[in-house]
C-alpha cells in the first residue's frame, strides 16, 4: 500500500507561555499543502526481521531506527500485532523547514499500517500515539485546516478555503533548530484569537497575523527575512515564515514569477 504524507504551513503562530515541562503552549492555524513524500508498505511474510527500511529522494542522514517512520512502526508494534513489512520512504519535503515533513511521515505511517493490517484502532487512539511521536504529529492524523492550542496537539476544525490562491514556498539552505527557535522567544498571550483573525480578507492578514518566531530567526538569519520581503514585492497577498523556519510561504492571487537563488528550494502551486 502507498500513501503520500503532505507538508503543512502555519498561518500565524503565537507562543503563549512556557510550561513547567519545558514545552510551550502556542496558538496556530495548521493548513495542509500538497507538497508530499511517498511512503510504501509491502507485507513480507518470509522476512525474519520485523521491518526492512529503504529510502530515496532527499538524504535525511539518519539511521533507519532513527527515522520517524520506524519510530511510528515500533510504537504501533508495542501496542498491536504487526507482521513483517518492507517500508520505503521517498523523501521530497525539505526538513528543518517548519513544514512538518517528519511529523507527517510518522502520522501517515500509523494510518498506513492500520489500513494494511486492518487494525482495530480508533482515530482518537491514533492521535494519542501520534502525539507521542512529536507535537505536530497529531494534526496529520486529521490533516484538515485546524486551530491548534496546547503544545500544538489540541485541535479544532476551521473553515478556511484558499483554493483561489497560489502558494509559493521558499526554503533557503538554512536549518533552524526547533528547540533553539523556542529558546529565542519571550512568550506573550495574544489579544485576538487566530480563529477570529483568519475571518478577515487574506489581504488584511499582514496587518494582524504574525509568527512569533520571525523576530529572533530573522535577526539571526537576515536572508530569511529578505525572502519574506521579496514575496511581498512580488505581489503576495500574505507572506509568513512557517513554524520555526526556515521556509517562508506567500499566498498570491495570480501565479507569481519569482527570481530566488538556485540554492533555495522553490515550489509554486495553485491551492
Ligand atoms: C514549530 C512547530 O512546528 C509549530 O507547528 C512545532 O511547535 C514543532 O513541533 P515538532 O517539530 O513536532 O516538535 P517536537 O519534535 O515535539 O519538539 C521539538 C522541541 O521543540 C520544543 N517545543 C516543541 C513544541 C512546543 N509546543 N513547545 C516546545 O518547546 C521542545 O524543546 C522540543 O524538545
Ligand atoms: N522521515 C523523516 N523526515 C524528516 N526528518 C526525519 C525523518 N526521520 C527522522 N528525521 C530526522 O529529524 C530531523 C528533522 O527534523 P525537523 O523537525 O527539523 O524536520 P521536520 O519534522 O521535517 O519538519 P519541521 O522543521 O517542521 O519540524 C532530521 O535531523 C532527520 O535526521
Amino acid at each position: 500500500m502507498i500513501c503520500y504524507p503532505n507538508a503543512k504551513i502555519n498561518i500565524g503562530l503565537n507562543v503563549v507561555e512556557k510550561r513547567p515541562d519545558g514545552y510551550h503552549n502556542l496558538e496556530t492555524i495548521f493548513f495542509p499543502i500538497p507538497l508530499t513524500d511517498a511512503l510504501e508498505t509491502v507485507h513480507n511474510p518470509e522476512s525474519k526481521e520485523p521491518y526492512l527500511f529503504s529510502s530515496s529522494g532527499i538524504d535525511i542522514d539518519a539511521k533507519p531506527e532513527e527515522n520517524i517512520c520506524i519510530k511510528a512502526f515500533e510504537l504501533l508494534k508495542a501496542n498491536y500485532e504487526l507482521p513483517p513489512v518492507n517500508i520505503h520512504l521517498h523523501k521530497m519535503i525539505p526538513f528543518g523547514a517548519g513544514l512538518g515533513g517528519g511529523s507527517a511521515d510518522g502520522a501517515f505511517m500509523l494510518n498506513l499500517l492500520k489500513k494494511e493490517f486492518e487494525l482495530d484502532v480508533t482515530e482518537e487512539e491514533l492521535q494519542e500515539l501520534a502525539a507521542q511521536l512529536g507535537a505536530d504529529c497529531a494534526f496529520f492524523i486529521k490533516n484538515k485546516p485546524s486551530y491548534a492550542t496546547g503544545i500544538g496537539n489540541i485541535l479544532q476544525d476551521v473553515e478556511l478555503d484558499l483554493s483561489d490562491y497560489y502558494i509559493a514556498l521558499i526554503k533557503p539552505p538554512i536549518h533552524v533548530s526547533t528547540p533553539d527557535a523556542y529558546r529565542g522567544i519571550t512568550p506573550t498571550p495574544s489579544s485576538h484569537s487566530l480563529t477570529e483573525l483568519i475571518q478577515l480578507p487574506v489581504e488584511q492578514w499582514k496587518h494582524h497575523i504574525k509568527n512569533d518566531f520571525e523576530q529572533s530567526v530573522f535577526a539571526k538569519y537576515p536572508e530569511i527575512g529578505k525572502i519574506k520581503m521579496e514575496l511581498y514585492e512580488a505581489g503576495a497577498s500574505y507572506a509568513c515564515m512557517s513554524g520555526s523556519g526556515s521556509s517562508v510561504f506567500g499566498l498570491f492571487k495570480t501565479e507569481p514569477s519569482l527570481n530566488m537563488p538556485p540554492s533555495c528550494f522553490t515550489w509554486i502551486k495553485k491551492l
